[in-house]
């Protein structure tokens, strides 16, 4: 296969086209198209069940599509998974550790997974888990993990080998706002340097905060992409999320939940 020009400045991190999943009579991604800019901080939203679990887990080449095409860094995941893979980091939901190791062991098990020299295995994990706040617990094993440290191993072990794309499938939920802080940090940095990320999350204030650009999804479709002032339209990204996926706050403010509360027994 023909190498990609990879200091093409003008290739994209992430091209998506016509990707689909059905499970059974369910459409989980009816189809979508994404162009993630090199470089960009870029916000996957929806509300429960549009799709965004579905279409990163296609996109990293975790699971298979029915059909459409991913390319990473210009190569093909599912044509040439070897050279995109190397290319991705990837901190997915529900990510499974391997309990028994500790937390300094399972980087040096990633670090020889992704074929990185030991000494540099050494010194980049020392350094993530300083930065993370695991230096400390570093030694126990990942089982005695809480569910945040476990995000923040995660996402050192999925920076280790340096990759030009990181995706993160909510990554700072069940994070404590320290460490979600040296989180939003390290990802700054990281994009600031030519890198890319793209992750998925419920938290509108984190997405403006942080992105350049944002998808919105909906019922398994892409409803709006672009840069993030693009996609608000001059408002806020909430209200113009509401807008696009519909809110259901007047449900609530109907009859049907009218014995909820103010409970007389
Ligand atoms: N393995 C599966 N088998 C059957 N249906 C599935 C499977 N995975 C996802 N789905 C369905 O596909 C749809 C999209 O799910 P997905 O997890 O991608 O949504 P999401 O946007 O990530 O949701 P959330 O924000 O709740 O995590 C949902 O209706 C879900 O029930």
């Amino acid at each position: 296969m023909q190498r990609p020009p990879e200091n093409d400045a003008a290739q994209a991190a992430v091209e998506v086209r016509g990707l689909r999943k059905q499970f059974g009579d369910k459409t989980a991604v009816a189809g979508i198209d994404l162009t993630i800019p090199r470089g960009s901080f870029y916000g996957l939203v929806g509300p429960n069940g549009a799709g965004k679990t579905t279409s990163l887990s296609m996109i990293t080449g975790l699971l298979r599509p029915d059909a459409g095409t991913v390319t990473v860094a210009g190569y093909d995941v599912w044509q040439d998974p070897y050279e995109a893979k190397h290319r991705i980091g990837i901190l997915p939901d529900g990510l499974r550790l391997f309990e028994r190791l500790s937390a300094r062991e399972l980087l040096r098990y990633t670090g020889r997974l992704r074929e990185l020299p030991a000494a540099d295995t050494e010194a980049r994990a020392e350094a993530l888990l300083d930065v993370l706040g695991l230096a400390e617990a570093a030694d126990k094993l990942v089982v005695d993990y809480s569910t945040g440290m476990r995000k923040k191993i995660g996402l050192a072990a999925a920076l280790l080998h340096n990759p030009p794309v990181l995706f993160l499938d909510e990554p700072f939920e069940s994070v404590d706002p320290v460490s979600a802080e040296t989180i939003r940090e390290v990802l700054r940095q990281y994009t600031a340097s030519g890198s890319t990320v793209v992750f998925s999350s419920h938290v509108m204030e984190l997405v403006s905060a942080l992105c350049s650009h944002v998808a919105v999804m909906a019922g398994g479709r892409v409803v709006s992409a672009g840069t993030l002032d693009e996609v608000r339209a001059g408002r806020s990204l909430n209200d113009r999320f509401m807008e696009l996926v519909g809110s259901r706050a007047d449900k609530a403010k109907g009859g049907s939940l009218a014995w909820l509360g103010s409970s007389s027994g």
